[in-house]
């Protein structure tokens, strides 16, 4: 990529020190974004610097609100082209990652990425949240779920809270905007076995926007109720 220094300052800008392997990984994976792109909606956004920033750096930036080194497993709910799963396998390559979408196509896209960039211990899953989300395999089994852009944050606490073990956490990716929203989900967050520890707004290197961390813990198990049968929680959202 022309632009990679714009990925090292922004990476150490965040406490990264990114190694040759990983620059290759995030350009290989941004060749094939694009190259993808032209054949299935993966993304609207290809201009090499802003995937970097919105993207690649947006991605990587919840290193300021949670320690990924003692997290071991991870699940990204709703994870389209990788985000931001696959950049947060790149720069913690022992965390054992599973990325979940409903859209087979990207999921494909996701099972080549892996394979170019020689990925380990990261599996990929064509499912609806709601359905995974009652399996034993899968359910109560994460110390840590995020997710990016998917739904409303009480929909979204549907969909993620029930993978989450006791005592991890569920790290929703928000904007600046989201209070309002962020507080009428804390009855969701309740009846789902969670609760909202903190929100945390962190500067994106390069970005004058901020992306806005909301961190909930799981402090009991989810009630086997939840979650509802697909399409339920976002036709009514738990308040
Ligand atoms: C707008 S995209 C965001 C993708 C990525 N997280 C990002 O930030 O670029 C939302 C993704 O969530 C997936 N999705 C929506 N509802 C879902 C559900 N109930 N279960 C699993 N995936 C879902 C969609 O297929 C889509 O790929």
């Amino acid at each position: 990529m022309i632009y990679n220094h714009l990925l090292i300052e922004g990476a150490e800008k965040l406490g990264y020190k990114l190694t040759d392997i990983q620059v290759k990984q995030f350009n290989k994976y941004y060749e094939m974004l694009i190259k993808w792109n032209k054949k299935i909606n993966l993304t609207s956004i290809i201009d090499e610097q802003e995937v970097i920033l919105k993207h690649f750096l947006d991605s990587i930036a919840i290193k300021e609100v949670i320690d990924l080194n003692i997290c071991n497993s991870l699940i990204d709910l709703g994870t389209g082209a990788g985000f931001p799963g696959i950049p947060l396998k790149i720069v913690f390559p022992n965390l054992k990652v599973t990325l979940v979408d409903s859209l087979n196509k990207r999921i494909n896209f996701l099972l080549e990425v892996i394979d170019e960039l020689s990925l380990e211990d990261i599996q990929c899953i064509h499912s609806r949240a709601e359905d995974l989300g009652n399996t034993d395999l899968y359910r109560e089994q994460f110390d840590l779920c995020v997710s990016r852009a998917v739904a409303d944050l009480s929909i979204l606490s549907e969909y993620c809270i029930p993978f989450v073990r006791h005592g991890g956490y569920f790290i929703s990716y928000k904007s600046n905007k989201s209070q309002e929203e962020i507080y009428s989900s804390k009855g969701a967050m309740e009846k789902l076995g969670a609760c909202l520890e903190k929100i945390k707004n962190v500067e994106v290197p390069f970005l004058d926007i901020e992306r806005t961390f909301v961190v909930i813990k799981k402090v009991k198990n989810t009630p086997n109720k939840y979650p509802r049968k697909a399409g339920k929680p976002k036709k009514s959202p738990l308040r």
